[in-house]
């Protein structure tokens, strides 16, 4: 089995390339990655001699680069490949609807020309909105994205959809929600949280704390992606959530608890523009019908997490040497008064 993955230099993908080699002893995994500010072939430095496993660096919004993929043939294509940072969207839209849109859809169109057997799409909760209190999102909640980031992940989704109703093709699209764990690019919540503690700097907390976000273990998705390659019902859509509800404010005082931090480094900023309240993921479905069970409850998977990023603290320090200070100053510098 040759199965190309996208974006397998980022979080996520990268996470996944491991598991299936790990796992798949037999398969092959192209990894198609162009290597934005988030991706980081050291991820991947456990696999690279591994003589299943290829590498190739280009864009997936760039059709000729694409066809070049397909010319050896491949059974199926994982689409992680995104702009999936939210405030990186608020400041500049456009490159998320190139790469999470027509980046989809010049995939779609080489996997269909190619006659690939299955086609699945990596998306999010973020697709359908934002919760009040109560209620969870389903697979036929209605898409309300509100961020330039998940407007054009639900434009991408609904490209994929449309090549199944119209060509036949088989695919699927899983929505999973919030992510964590090793790799994860220390812009968001958790790995910006700890490293900004580990370094003594403000933990930047927007609006009240309040937001609710449902937190999933990265092993845990990339074992339901792994279901769904190989038994997922042509056109359908799985959600996929690790019921661990959470307020911000409540992670962030978890993480400071257990580095031995003090709550004090704990700011509240400027809120972030249209921040969605709540997200709450049923995955019955991929339960029930796939037979899918995440292995971490939060309260091992935070501890997992920090524990990784305590001993590769060269891997995030190096990154925020980088281009990243620039992008901190931008997002943070006035929220923080500096
Ligand atoms: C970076 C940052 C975030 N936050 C808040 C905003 C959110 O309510 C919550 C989580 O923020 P983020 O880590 O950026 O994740 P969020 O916006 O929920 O989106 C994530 O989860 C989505 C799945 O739900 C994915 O599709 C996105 O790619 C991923 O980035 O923490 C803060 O309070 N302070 C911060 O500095």
């Amino acid at each position: 089995m040759k199965v190309l993955v996208t974006g397998g230099a980022g979080f996520i993908g990268s996470n996944f390339v491991i598991y299936m080699l790990n796992k798949y002893p037999s398969y092959q995994i192209i990894n198609v990655d162009a290597l934005t500010y988030a991706g980081n072939l050291e991820n991947l430095t456990a696999v690279q001699d591994n003589p299943n496993y290829t590498f190739a660096k280009g864009d997936i919004a760039d059709s000729a680069f694409v066809e070049g993929l397909f010319q050896d043939g491949i059974d199926v294509v994982v689409n992680f490949a995104a702009e999936s940072h939210v405030d990186r969207s608020i400041l500049d839209p456009q490159i998320f609807t190139k790469t999470n849109v027509l980046g989809t859809q010049v995939l779609l169109d080489a996997a269909k020309k190619h006659e690939v057997k299955k086609f699945v799409q990596v998306s999010t909760d973020e697709v359908y909105g934002s919760l009040g209190e109560t209620g969870l999102f389903t697979e036929t909640t209605p898409l309300a994205p509100n961020s330039p980031y998940s407007a054009s992940k639900a434009g991408g989704d609904l490209i994929v959809r449309a090549y199944h109703e119209t060509y036949g093709m088989n695919v699927n699209i899983t929505r999973c929600s919030n992510n964590y764990g090793p790799y994860q690019f220390p812009e968001k919540l958790i790995p910006l949280m700890i490293a900004n503690a580990l370094n003594d700097k403000q933990l930047p907390v927007y609006g009240d704390g309040l937001n609710i976000r449902d937190w999933l273990y990265v092993e845990d998705h990339c074992s339901a992606i792994d279901l769904v390659m190989h038994d997922g019902v042509s056109g359908e859509v799985y959600n996929i959530g690790g019921n661990n509800e959470r307020t911000n404010i409540q992670i962030v005082k978890t993480i400071l608890e257990q580095l031995g931090k003090p709550e004090s480094l704990i700011t509240y900023v400027q809120d972030r523009l249209g921040h969605d309240r709540r997200y709450g993921i049923d995955a019955a479905k991929i339960t029930n019908e796939l037979g899918w069970k995440p292995k971490y409850h939060f309260e091992s998977g935070i501890k997992a997490t920090i524990a990784w990023y305590l001993d590769n603290k060269e891997w995030w320090q190096r990154i925020q040497s980088g281009a990243y200070q620039e992008y901190y100053n931008r997002q943070y510098a006035s929220r923080l008064g500096n």
